[in-house]
């Protein structure tokens, strides 16, 4: 396969801001089909990223019937991913479906099952393992610098950050608030820099305080208590079945100066790392301790930087390469389901106040 022809289902923000600018600079991509349930956001999205004689579909089944879409980007609210990813496989199609995976653990296991079953690439939209400062720790970690890791800290941390557009404070449609929303990408991140995805036990908790709050002073203007009803943090514990530790932080309103996202801390054997002010990989060598900083953006130096790729075009060009090529998508549908089925626990500990046990 040298073309392929991609389609769109959810039009939103996540699909014009990410999935279309970076399929249009994929020579082998041509993008043909778009639906979503705004028919308008269709029609202006195609307008701006489609192939000449791209459609827009009034049904995302029709779009999946179409014989000549090879591949779906799936960018709608969370409790949407299970069932179009599954009709998607079923219909001959290999998937990108964005993050989290599912709203709940079991639909993520039959997604995986569904992947399985019809011989369909799947994939989730980690896009934070692409960008340059995780790429290369991912390396140093192969390598061994780190030793084997024991302890880490998954961060997705805002002071005054809730994404009031969208569904994002519906908990019907998102299954909860930023431990699904953002605490979704450090977990995962933490997760594959480990290679750790066998967990043992989980205790979480989860907080609805500051989105009580009226007039409250928030990055994308203030939210309505009533219509609020996802956590605004989240914590948790999670003992890994090797005994490794990793603690997770989550909150889109948390009063505190130390904001952190999409970021891991790792503590190893050999060393450790974390991704604080660039990248810092802390060790010992020669009876020294050292620490070793590097900045991934050379931001004002003066020399040219070198033909920079956001995370998100690697992102979306390793996924059509895997396609092309026929080769396993670095973020894998296991994976995936098992971050899902570590928030659920967290959930799940929260509302029952025990921890919960892994088989
Ligand atoms: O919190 C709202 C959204 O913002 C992002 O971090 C992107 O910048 C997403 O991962 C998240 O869904």
């Amino acid at each position: 396969m040298n073309k392929v022809n991609v389609a769109i289902i959810g039009c939103g923000g996540i699909a014009t801001g990410k999935h279309l600018p970076s399929l249009s600079k994929i020579e082998q991509v041509e993008i043909i089909g778009f639906f979503d349930i705004f028919p308008a956001s269709a029609q202006k999205a195609a307008e701006k990223f489609g192939a000449p004689g791209a459609r827009v579909y009034d049904d995302y089944r029709e779009l999946l019937a179409d014989p000549t879409i090879d591949v779906v980007h799936i960018c709608t609210p969370n409790d949407t991913h299970a069932e179009i990813s599954i009709a998607a496989l079923e219909a001959g199609k290999h998937v990108m479906c964005e993050k989290p995976m599912a709203k709940t653990a079991a639909d993520g296991r039959r997604m995986v099952e569904a992947a399985k079953r019809t011989g369909k690439k799947l994939t989730i939209g980690y896009n934070n393992r692409f960008r340059a400062d995780s790429q290369h720790l991912k390396r140093v970690i192969e390598d061994g610098d780190l030793g084997d890791i024991y302890f880490a800290k998954a961060h997705a941390v805002r002071r005054r950050g809730v994404p009031t557009w969208g569904v994002f404070l519906d908990e019907e449609k998102q299954g909860g608030g930023p431990l699904i929303d953002i605490g979704t990408h450090a977990l995962d991140l933490t997760l594959w820099l480990m290679n750790n995805y066998e967990p043992k036990v989980v205790l979480g908790t989860a907080y609805h305080k500051l989105s009580r709050k009226e007039n409250a002073a928030n990055s994308w203007g203030p939210w309505d208590p009533e219509k609020f009803k996802v956590e605004d943090s989240a914590f948790a514990m999670i003992v890994m079945k090797n005994g490794a530790t990793i603690m997770v932080e989550a909150s889109w309103a948390l009063n505190t100066l130390d904001t952190k996202e999409a970021k891991c801390t790792l503590c190893g054997t050999e060393g450790g790392a974390d991704m604080q002010d660039g990248l810092r990989i802390n060790g010992e060598k020669h009876s020294r301790l050292y620490v070793n900083q590097m900045q991934f953006e050379a931001k004002g130096a003066d020399f040219y930087e070198g033909k920079k790729e956001t995370m998100q075009d690697k992102e979306i060009r390793l996924w059509i390469n895997a396609i092309i090529n026929d080769t396993e998508p670095v973020v894998t549908p296991e994976q995936s389901c098992v971050v899902s089925e570590i928030l659920e626990a967290i959930y799940e500990s929260n509302r029952t106040g025990k921890a919960v046990y892994f088989d």
